[in-house]
């Protein structure tokens, strides 16, 4: 059943938060924290190990209060709990979304088409365990006989984005025999570079394509196996490829062994797929039993987004505030800044979650938005950032809300490094929060010419995620916590966050163009395409 659409900016309850954010626009951070001494613990929130400390926001009780009704206005965890009975609401593709029973545990159940899709999804886990524990233990070998070495996962977006990231996020995990690889990239200089160096004999390629059609992964794939032929004498393809795929017609077409191609289902989004067979890749390299604690962590979310009240439940938190910068403060996007080496990848995967998920401009219902919907999110770990573009975060004039991650123990004790991160990432959120005030510049002696520009204006938002460490566990919870967030912006957006068409146009158009770039054909493009194409033409024949 369709979820109904609500015009959620013509209620009350959008009016009243409008009212609450004019109250507080000029109210500054220091000023709410002077008044409360409690504000610190009121404000912090736990969920799965995830600590989240959002004090640090343009908000009061009342304040918080009108987000919650603007989220039961638009029946928000009614949209969640049709979610988790599997009901079909990706409604423009009838698809349930059950990102959550991937990591459902092997009793529960969820009934989609009257199948138990729960127990469809512990068989393959399994197959990938046995999978998994063949590569690692040297037992699957390659044509050769060697043992495999090195796992090239060949996928984009969501086929590419969760196990790279989840892999860089968990290489202390990670099995130090086998190492692996990202392909994504159409740009032939992508593969070429992976390869480089690599012996064939010791190489398993994993295609990873929920469709097995996309147009990058497919000529990827392609390559590799030419890279492979042409390499390894008499090579077995069959042993140095597998798949993964929601399409097992294409992939047997490809000439990968059924028996080593790992389904998944429609109900799976791409952006949601990291903890489907998706992550094969990720699997391999921590081996099962971490990848089933990373499975735990979401779902211990999943069950904290299901039943706590909005009042403490974390993604509903986050997904409120951001919403009330977005559309309230005219904040254009979200910096989310990992203090943690090897969470590396971590803003590049939630920008396709966020980005991909809540960028959209109609409704479920086909009509315009005439409201914000999703921001920009990017960022990059620290203290990197903070000899970037920190300085505009702090006096520039656009306001960026920040998430900012702590960990409490790092992978690797090196003196008091540690102190010095963490020390950052504190220093970090209260600058931001506090600034500091001309007057506090003046007192320094600061010449009084330079008092402007050594004033920090302070009053910029930012919630503290702080987390024991970073473990198969934490980072399941993380991802979950952000999926989350973002179905709730949808819910209250009114939009379907699951998705996709804004990617189809410019695919259509590529394909369009390739054929022209190597003929004489006449152009009918306008005359900017036009001359660019010529350009090319004219590049490449004389090349
Ligand atoms: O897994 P596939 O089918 O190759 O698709 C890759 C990606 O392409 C998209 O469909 C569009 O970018 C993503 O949603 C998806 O993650």
């Amino acid at each position: 059943m369709s979820p109904k659409t609500v015009d959620i900016d013509a209620t009350p309850e959008w009016a009243a938060v409008r009212e609450h954010a004019d109250r507080l626009r000029d109210t500054h951070l220091r000023d709410l924290f002077a008044s409360d001494a409690d504000r610190a613990d009121a404000m912090t929130v736990e969920a799965a190990g995830l600590v989240a400390d959002y004090s640090k926001h343009r908000v009061d009780d009342p304040a918080l209060s009108a987000l919650f009704a603007l989220a039961r206005a638009a029946d928000v965890e009614g949209h969640r709990d049709a979610m988790f009975r599997g009901e079909k609401i990706n409604t423009t593709e009838n698809r349930a979304v059950l990102h959550v029973a991937l990591r459902a545990p092997r009793d529960a159940e969820i009934v989609v088409d009257g199948e138990n899709v729960v127990a469809q999804v512990h068989e393959v886990l399994d197959r990938m365990a046995a999978f998994s524990d063949r590569v690692r233990s040297g037992e699957w070998v390659g044509s050769t006989g060697k043992r495999i070495r090195t796992v090239v996962n060949i996928g984009i977006g969501g086929s590419d984005l969760g196990p790279r990231m989840a892999y860089e996020a968990l290489k202390p995990y990670a099995d130090p025999q086998i190492t692996c690889r990202f392909v994504s990239n159409v740009d032939g200089d992508d593969l070429a570079s992976n390869v480089e160096g690599l012996d064939p004999a010791e190489t398993l390629f994993i295609v990873a394509s929920k469709t097995f059609t996309t147009l990058e992964t497919m000529t990827n794939a392609r390559a590799a196996r030419d890279w492979l032929t042409s390499n390894l004498d008499g090579a077995d393809v069959a042993k140095h490829f597998v798949a993964v795929s929601t399409n097992l017609g294409e992939v047997e077409k490809f000439g990968i062994d059924p028996a080593n191609t790992f389904g998944f289902w429609d109900w799976v989004g791409g952006r949601y797929s990291f903890d489907s067979a998706i992550g094969l890749s990720l699997m391999v390299a921590i081996g099962p039993s971490r990848f089933r604690e990373l499975l735990d962590g979401m779902h211990e979310v999943d069950e904290h987004f299901r039943t706590a009240p909005l009042e403490s439940n974390l993604p509903a938190i986050m997904g409120l505030l951001g919403l009330w910068y977005r559309e309230f403060f005219n904040a254009q996007s979200h910096a989310v800044l990992p203090y943690a080496h090897y969470l590396s990848r971590f803003t590049d995967y939630l920008q396709q979650l966020d980005m991909e998920s809540n960028g959209k401009r109609v409704r479920r219902d086909g009509t315009p938005v005439d409201y914000q919907t999703g921001p920009i999110v990017w960022g990059t770990p620290g203290t990197n950032g903070q000899h970037a573009y920190y300085q505009l975060i702090h006096q520039g004039t656009t306001l960026i809300p920040a998430d900012f991650l702590a960990f409490l123990h790092p992978a690797h004790e090196l003196g008091n490094q540690h102190d010095l991160l963490i020390a950052n990432v504190l220093a970090q959120a209260e600058a931001l929060a506090f600034g500091k005030t001309a007057e506090q510049v003046a007192a320094e002696g600061v010449a009084p010419e330079l008092v402007p520009h050594r004033t920090f204006p302070g009053n910029h938002p930012s919630t503290t995620l702080v987390v024991e460490k970073l473990t198969p566990r934490t980072l399941g919870a993380l991802v979950a916590l952000y999926e989350h967030k973002v179905f709730v912006q949808g819910a209250i957006w009114q939009i379907n966050s699951f998705d996709q068409w804004g990617v189809e146009l410019g695919k259509a158009l590529a394909q369009r163009i390739v054929p022209e770039l190597s003929s004489d054909d006449e152009l009918t493009h306008d005359s900017s395409t036009n001359a660019l194409i010529r350009r090319y033409r004219a590049a490449r024949r004389g090349a």
